[in-house]
């Protein structure tokens, strides 16, 4: 269960978010500016909460109370950025390596579910593509990259900034559909983020609406879907 009540004081408004999440795909859906990417960034430990506590199961990441805040390396958080942050200097496989331990640690499986480098490949249909370089690769395939590196790392919490925004709409269907499988065979909690209404409807399993950095009640143009939802 991810456990996220914060405060983060901005310059222009403050984020106050109060959400419980158990599995599934959590969507944060909001205009641009709302303060999507610094909830996620504040989950992942790259940017501090004012006030409050974040917790997934037992293992409590940030508490302004008790003077917790786990840096970002041990929370065991995937984080497919908004531009894919690839490394344009290493290949596809070695992005997908970078962070996990050299030697024989990095095939040791932590929960049993661990692919090899070579499953995460052909899951993501990247395998031949694998000695290529970032700038060698297509929107759909740097995507699918970004993702198997995160996934590599055995993540308890998988985050995703708009991680179809750059892709045509028929990839984007079809990554929106092995996105959804992938979370199902994981099952960790997915948290992403997007402002596309069509993404919002093919992923979430819930929705939390923000606007200026706080939940708000569904839009109109939402309400039947979110009670389909
Ligand atoms: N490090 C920062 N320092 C100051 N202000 C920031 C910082 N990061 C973000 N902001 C401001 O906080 C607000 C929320 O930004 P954020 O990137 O979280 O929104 P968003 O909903 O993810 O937007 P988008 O959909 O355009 O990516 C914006 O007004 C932004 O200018």
């Amino acid at each position: 269960m991810l456990n996220v009540s914060i405060r983060k004081e901005l310059p222009s408004f403050t984020i106050e978010v109060d959400l419980q999440f158990n599995n599934g795909i959590l969507v944060l859906f909001g205009p641009s500016g709302s303060g999507k990417t610094t909830i996620l960034n504040c989950l992942a430990g790259l940017c501090k909460p004012s006030a409050g506590r974040i917790a997934l199961g037992e293992q409590v990441f940030f508490c302004k109370q008790q003077g917790v805040n786990i840096p970002a390396r041990s929370r065991h958080i995937g984080y497919v950025f908004q531009d894919y942050a690839l490394f344009p200097h290493l290949t596809v496989k070695d992005n997908v390596l970078f962070g996990l331990p050299p030697g024989p640690d990095r095939c040791k499986k932590k929960r049993g579910y661990r692919m090899s480098v070579r499953e995460t490949l052909d899951t993501l249909k990247i395998m031949h593509l694998q000695d290529r370089y970032p700038a060698q690769l297509s929107g759909g395939e740097r995507q699918r990259v970004a993702l198997a590196r995160a996934l590599m790392s055995e993540p308890d919490l998988l985050l995703l900034d708009e991680p179809l925004s750059a892709l045509d709409s028929q990839i984007r269907q079809t990554l929106q559909q092995e996105l959804k499988q992938l979370q199902r065979t994981w099952q960790i909690p997915f948290v992403l983020v997007t402002h596309c209404q069509k993404e919002l409807k093919a992923l979430a399993d819930e929705i939390v609406f923000l606007e200026a950095g706080r939940p708000v009640a569904a839009p109109a143009w939402q309400q039947p879907l979110a009670a389909q939802i």
